[in-house]
């Protein structure tokens, strides 16, 4: 990849609860880019955003996040680190007793010393990019889903991060809802000039936008490229998941003893 890596995952390992999740893993995010992740459910996405964010440490290889040895990092300068990203999961985890303004303003109440005057810009700002000022007295009760989505990306981006890691971001939106979504992570990648890793099962709706995508299987990377490199690959395992075939080098069966050997030990148990 020609751009300049902004996070590094480098021969990663790591297991949990004695599984190996990860055996060498390596990928570069590049910065300024979306990047999607994508693979069968369970393969590890989530725990690969957990590692980026220090929140999960590797038994073996780096997480560099912009030049940092993550793993390396103090508590303190985790936290720094941890000001630069923003990880945004499905639920959107709006705090349910705060207005829409409430919540944006939240992490900037938490973290600066501002005068309320310039709080409220911010906020609104904020709230404006995702097209929802004029919702900012709004309970998140009063939302639509498409909606709360959308205050919660006003709220994760409320601190101006340099990193927003997404975890099906469009889980149970509509497809004017997921449309909207899809538009505001492109455009608020490049008008904020974000890096954006995006974990998703909806292929083809974040194929649209990514300029680069990974596709983890096997415990490591078995697919990398743009969405037209990626639809152009032909080894097995890239196909399978592109296709969405239901069995392949991916099996659908979870590992099991034959139905002969299970039907055997029944027999004789009679
Ligand atoms: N707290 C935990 N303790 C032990 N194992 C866990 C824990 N959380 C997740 N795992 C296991 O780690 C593996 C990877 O989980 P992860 O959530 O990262 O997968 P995923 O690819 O994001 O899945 P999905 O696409 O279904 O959301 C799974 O097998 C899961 O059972």
């Amino acid at each position: 990849m020609s751009s300049e890596a902004f996070i590094k995952i480098e021969n990663v390992t790591f297991s949990r609860s004695g599984r190996t999740i990860y055996e060498n893993l390596s990928l570069d995010i590049p910065k300024g880019k979306v990047v999607a992740i994508m693979g069968p459910s369970g393969i590890g996405k989530t725990t690969l955003l957990r590692l980026i964010a220090g929140q999960l440490m590797p038994d073996a290889g780096d997480v560099v996040f912009n030049g940092l040895s993550i793993p390396k990092l103090k508590r303190s300068q985790l936290y720094e680190a941890r000001k630069k990203m923003s990880m945004l999961f499905q639920s959107g985890a709006l705090f349910t007793e705060m207005s829409v303004f409430d919540n944006v303003a939240f992490p900037i109440r938490e973290h600066c010393k501002l005068p309320d005057d310039i709080i409220e810009s911010m906020v609104l700002m904020k709230l404006n990019s995702v097209g929802l000022r004029g919702a900012a007295h709004l309970m998140p009760s009063e939302l639509s889903g498409g909606m709360a989505r959308r205050a919660a990306l006003a709220r994760s981006i409320a601190l101006d991060p340099e990193l927003i890691m997404y975890d099906e971001p469009f889980v149970g939106q509509d497809p004017i809802s997921m449309g909207v979504l899809l538009r505001l992570i492109r455009n608020l990648n490049d008008a904020l000039g974000l890096t954006s890793v995006i974990v998703s099962h909806d292929l083809a709706e974040v194929m649209s936008i990514a300029d680069y995508a990974y596709i983890i299987a096997n415990k490591t990377v078995i697919g990398a490229g743009t969405p037209a490199q990626l639809a152009k690959d032909d080894s097995p395992l890239v196909h399978q998941f592109m296709s969405g075939e239901a069995d392949g080098p991916v099996p659908f069966h979870f590992p099991a003893e034959t139905i002969s050997d299970c039907m055997t030990k029944v027999f004789k148990s009679c």
